[in-house]
């Protein structure tokens, strides 16, 4: 039972996705940017999460983390298993190949001009050793479970924008990863075809369990998840949770103020603004619930 109890206490220990405390400082030859500043985040296995915020929030930086493709400064991050803080050139390759798939922000970096959906899904399992038999079986799979039969042969040029994205989320599931990271998939779609693109992500994660996350700054999209995250400078600052709601019926949607692990909670701007709390409040502990108060006639 020590045992247990001593893995217990690892902060998310039962996770699939784990960001405790994570940093990324972009350092240009004149400023500093701290584009994630203590993120805590955890995502479990089979979940749909989704992760909003305003420009420049730190969301990019966040996924490009997840994704092996960049680095944090500091803080630790565990993805199936996985230390992305610590990982070797050759253990990145396996993860970046078999663990995560990743749909990036432009559909055109997902997709290769002169090549056709069935090529370009072809290639990661190609890359992978994966046999030809079974390359051409993944891929019908893929195409048929997520609807893109019709664009088998078709290059991204022929494709429409909605195709584009859910050939790429194929690409990005040929190796059947754990997770799938995706950026922005339906930034430049129009409703309709976003419909589409989340049906289709809503699928991955239904039919082989791949845990989702789905950055966007449409906040629209918690109508389409069971949880959304909000990043705000760089840190988890709320979560809204949708319960399912019946065949037919908006689930019910609830928001949270998220707490970290030193105790920190980002009060919203509305809030702060509506009594003109500054940088200093008076904080009162009732029976079953903590007041925060301007602090008025306080030297500031
Ligand atoms: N390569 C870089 N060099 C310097 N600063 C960067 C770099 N990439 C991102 N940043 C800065 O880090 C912060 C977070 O950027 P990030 O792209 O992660 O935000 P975002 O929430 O994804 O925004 P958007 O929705 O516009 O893509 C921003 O201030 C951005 O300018």
């Amino acid at each position: 039972m020590a045992h247990g109890g001593a893995r217990a206490q690892e902060f998310g220990h039962d996770a699939v996705i784990v960001c405790d405390n994570l940093l990324r400082v972009y350092q240009t030859d004149t400023v500093e940017v701290q584009a994630l500043q203590g993120l805590d985040l955890l995502v479990h296995d089979r979940e749909m999460v989704a992760i909003v915020g305003a420009s420049g929030s730190g969301k990019s930086t966040l996924l490009q983390v997840l994704a092996g493709v960049d680095a944090a400064t500091a803080g630790r991050a565990r993805v199936a298993g996985h230390d992305l803080l610590g990982m070797t050139r050759r253990e990145r390759v396996h993860y970046r190949r078999h663990v995560v798939g990743f749909v990036r922000q432009q559909s055109s970096r997902n997709l290769v001009p002169y090549l056709t959906a069935a090529q370009v899904v072809d290639l990661p399992q190609s890359f992978a050793g994966v046999p030809r038999r079974e390359r051409r079986q993944r891929t019908e799979e893929l195409f048929e479970t997520l609807g893109v039969q019709h664009c088998t042969d078709l290059k991204p040029h022929q494709m429409s924008g909605g195709e584009q994205q859910r050939v790429a989320i194929c690409v990005a599931l040929a190796n059947r990863p754990q997770v799938l990271l995706t950026d922005e998939p339906t930034g430049e779609l129009d409703s309709a075809s976003a419909q589409e693109v989340f049906a289709a992500l809503r699928t991955a994660n239904r039919e082989w369990g791949t845990t989702v996350v789905i950055v966007t700054h449409d906040a629209g999209v918690s109508g389409q998840v069971a949880r959304t995250v909000a990043i705000r400078d760089g840190r988890t600052s709320s979560e809204v949770l949708r319960s399912d709601g019946a065949e037919g019926v908006p689930g019910i949607a609830e928001e949270f103020a998220v707490m970290d692990r030193a105790g920190r909670v980002q009060v919203p701007r509305e809030f702060r603004e509506a009594l003109a709390l500054t940088h200093r409040v008076r904080l009162a502990l009732t029976e079953d619930s903590i007041e925060i108060r301007s602090d008025r006639g306080g030297e500031r």
